[in-house]
């Protein structure tokens, strides 16, 4: 019997499984989608790998090795997962390992650690401080800790001398948490007589037994009977030497906790358009057949109540569900609205939790004790068995693409997926992506509206202040007179208030007024950010930082000032223009710590403050009563993003934070502060008319030929030196040229946005086509012979449908 592995050496990267002899030690237990660790190359380095398929026939016998090890007893990844692997790395242009550690939690994917091994004891006889390292072992681990550096030329000639090897070793750090517990072990009138015989001092034995004669004969954690019956260790030491209870360690599961907690909820009575999208839902679910809906509903018009009610009728009929949200900040307030629904039949799994916690989480799904998942983008990987139902929230966020390999986009996987299982999918937004809005359109999806909001609350009405003409009466750059004006008036009704600040796109950095020169990163050609907490000038490309200069290094002026603003500054601004009103800043900085997102809008919601300022994170998800102003200190940095959806983005999140104004009893105003007041993105935002700017954003995709009139495909090169990285460019581009068909459009090459990021240079190609299998096929090829260019220091990107033109 042999096993055909994808192993995990990247520098050798593979879609080809190679094949290995399975032992007859694990003839009878080895089955796909387990992982293995086997010699790999010359070295016979120990590898990890997956097993994607069993044969009894192998080319080749008397060459193949032996798998060394099974890293655990049951496959990790399903039949499902395994196909689906094969299909995300071939549509993304990705390779299949890369997939595979994808699919499974952080801390199962392999780490390894280097290894000195001594092959030839003799050869360190001259060598006293080397063969110190050796003393009682073979092996050393190769790192500072164990190994002085200044050794390690020598160790290398070593090496090339066959005296010693360095080696890797696969480390699995996937640990299961234990925590003791005890069972009693005897019956009750045992218990009951040794208690009647103990002297009156012992009275921690008397409590520890009045526990064994209550308690279910099963294993209970320790910690808990010593708690509750007033115990200390020794007494339950003690017990189980007089042959009381048992001990032994149990499985636990690390599983995320809110920082309140969560109180049952009853399904609502829907009101008609939802019973109208609920019923074409749910009749989806029962028949079991494929089927995308776009849910497209107005802020607060009750989506999230269709979620949870659609969710119920997929468990009711025996399957689960799967729903997966934008990153952590809609995170708390979803789950808890997903949790008070379904308890502790739900299994929750981003970014924001710990490693441990998570890895839990999906050994829970994994054993089928969970039949609903709630979480972020890699959550589409998750074990789940017999989907009924996936729902994709806010589909048209960008964070459903992930931007590194394997790049693939949670909405392509969901529907893999649904089509595999049969299963319902459900695209919901208030602003959906245009692809999506344009499949409808063609009835490749079904469009199912919401056009009021559930309560009896109105869309907010939105005044455009044109800045331009603030800043001219003599207001600042940050706050009109009209929007300092609306906060003051709702402070005093003791209404709460939304300020956003539109950071994408949006720079914060030093200025010389004299020459206008700008501090710029050493490794990246970008303008480094004024880091005012650290008082220092940050890359954030790449994490160089330095001082904030006092004078200009060009011209010498002290005349230096920011240009641009972060949150902190807004803070302490509106601090003083309105000293009484208590803010909550939400940004990256206040938010880095774990749980603080949950913190920080459970205290907004509690009232403790009465203004809630923060970046893009506070757009999505919020459903708070009581706030009435939503303001928006810049509608239209993101408008100067490099990207053809610029236009798209800023609709989609002014229509966005929009929607968390008045969605209680109480009506809501929004105030949009621009720059381009007329710009068609911020008038049909004021409007919020979705409809309007699909038919009008659709206009100009169709003029520009893009998504989803054309398909794009983004080739990014990357190398130490300019000339190189274009010279790749140039000959990919010629090479294409020939080979795509004639309604294809290659656009470049040209530098990157940001030419310079790392240290490294960028060159791109941007290709849109319609069908092209051509190019499909040229791209395969030109992603294995990655590896080859990779030696010559030249990396290459493939990026299908990219969401970040860089
Ligand atoms: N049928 C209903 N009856 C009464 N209240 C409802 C009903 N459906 C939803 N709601 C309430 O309306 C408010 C808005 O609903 P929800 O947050 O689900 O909207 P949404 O469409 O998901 O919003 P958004 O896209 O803006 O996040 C919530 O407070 C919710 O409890
Ligand atoms: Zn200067
Ligand atoms: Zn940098």
């Amino acid at each position: 019997m042999y096993a055909r592995v994808i192993v995990d050496v990247p520098t050798m990267q593979t879609n080809q499984p190679y094949t290995y002899q399975i032992p007859s030690l694990f003839s009878e237990v080895l089955v796909r989608g387990m992982r293995v660790v086997v010699p790999f190359g010359k070295g016979n380095r120990l590898v990890q790998g997956f097993v994607t398929e069993i044969v009894d026939e192998a080319e080749k016998t008397d060459k193949l090795k032996d798998i060394m090890q099974i890293v655990e007893l049951e496959p990790v990844l399903n039949d499902e997962l395994l196909q689906l692997a094969i299909w995300v790395a071939n549509y993304n242009f990705a390779f299949r390992i890369s997939v595979l550690q994808t699919m499974l939690p952080n801390v199962m994917r392999a780490k390894y650690s280097k290894v000195l091994r001594l092959v030839e004891p003799d050869g360190l006889d001259d060598l006293p401080e080397i063969k110190a390292l050796f003393i009682d072992r073979d092996e050393v681990p190769f790192d500072t800790d164990n190994v002085d550096m200044a050794l390690v030329p020598t160790l290398l000639k070593l090496q090339k001398q066959r005296v010693l090897e360095i080696g890797y070793v696969v480390k699995n750090r996937a640990k299961v948490k234990k925590i003791n517990a005890l069972k009693p072990i005897k019956s009750v009138e045992f218990y009951e007589k040794q208690r009647s015989q103990l002297r009156p001092s012992a009275v921690k034995q008397a409590r520890l037994l009045s526990y064994l004669i209550q308690s279910p004969r099963l294993f209970v954690p320790v910690k808990e009977v010593i708690k509750s019956y007033q115990l200390d260790y020794a007494s339950v030491k003690q017990a189980e030497s007089k042959g009381w209870l048992i001990q032994k360690p149990l499985e636990s599961y690390r599983i995320p906790k809110l920082s309140t907690p969560v109180n049952k909820t009853q399904p609502l009575t829907l009101n008609a358009e939802q019973q109208e999208a609920y019923t074409n839902i749910a009749n989806n679910i029962s028949q079991n057949d494929t089927k995308t809906f776009l849910l497209e509903g107005v802020t607060g018009s009750g989506k999230t109540e269709i979620y949870l009610q659609t969710i119920a009728k997929a468990l009711t009929v025996g399957q689960t569900a799967l729903m997966l949200v934008p990153e952590i900040t809609l995170t708390p307030q979803m789950v808890r609205r997903v949790k008070s629904r379904f308890g502790d039949d739900v299994a929750v799994m981003h970014s924001g939790l710990s490693d441990g916690e998570r890895y839990d989480e999906w050994r829970r799904v994994q054993r089928s004790e969970v039949h609903v998942v709630v979480g972020a983008r890699s959550a589409v990987f998750a074990p789940l068995k017999s989907i009924g139902l996936i729902i994709i929230d806010e589909e048209h966020e960008s964070s459903y693409k992930q931007d590194e390999n394997p790049r693939y986009h949670a909405r392509d996987v969901a529907q893999w997926r649904a089509k595999y299982h049969h299963a319902t999918l459900v695209l919901g937004s208030a602003t959906p992506s245009l692809e999506s809005r344009a499949r409808a359109q063609k009835g490749v999806y079904q469009l199912l509206t919401l056009n009021h909001r559930a309560t009896n609350s109105t869309l907010p009405e939105t005044n455009v202040v044109d800045m331009r003409e603030a800043i001219k009466q003599g207001g600042d750059d940050v706050f009109s007179p009209q929007l300092l004006a609306a906060v003051k008036n709702r402070l005093a009704k003791k209404e709460q208030i939304v300020l956003m600040l539109n950071r994408r796109g949006y720079a914060n950095f030093l200025v010389c007024r004299e020459c206008g020169y700008t501090p710029r990163c050493v490794n990246c050609d970008v303008a480094l950010t004024v880091h005012k907490d650290i008082s220092r000038l940050v890359c954030h490309y790449c994490g160089y930082s330095e001082t904030i200069p006092t004078k200009c290094k060009n011209c010498g002026s002290t005349r230096i000032r920011q240009f641009g603003t972060g949150t902190q500054k807004v803070a302490e601004q509106l601090q003083q223009q309105i000293p009484q009103a208590r803010v909550l800043r939400m940004d990256v900085d206040t938010t880095r710590k774990k749980g603080s997102v949950d913190r920080l809008l459970t205290a907004f919601g509690n009232q403790e403050a009465d203004i809630l300022l923060g970046t893009q994170m506070i757009a999505k998800g919020l459903d708070f009563a009581n706030v009435t102003l939503v303001g928006v200190l810049n509608a239209d940095t993101t408008l100067s993003l490099p990207d053809f959806r610029a236009s798209e983005r800023t609709f989609q999140l002014l229509t966005q934070v929009s929607g968390r104004a008045g969605r209680g009893d109480k009506a809501g105003n929004v105030i949009m502060q621009t720059f381009n007041p007329d710009h068609y993105a911020i008038q049909l935002a004021r409007q919020q008319d979705y409809e309007a700017f699909y038919h009008q954003e659709m206009t100009f995709r169709h003029a520009w030929r893009y998504t989803p009139y054309y398909f794009t495909v983004q080739i990014k090169f990357e190398h130490e030196k300019v000339d190189e990285s274009a010279k790749a460019a140039y000959e990919v581009a010629n090479w294409l040229q020939n080979i795509v068909n004639n309604e294809t459009i290659m656009l470049g090459p040209a530098t990157g946005t940001i030419p310079r990021i790392k240290n490294k240079y960028y060159y791109r190609l941007v290709i849109k086509y319609r069908h092209d299998d051509k190019l499909m096929q040229a791209l395969e090829s030109l992603m294995q012979k990655g590896q080859q260019l990779q030696k010559k220091g030249v990396t290459i990107m493939i990026d299908r449908e990219p969401i970040n033109f860089m």
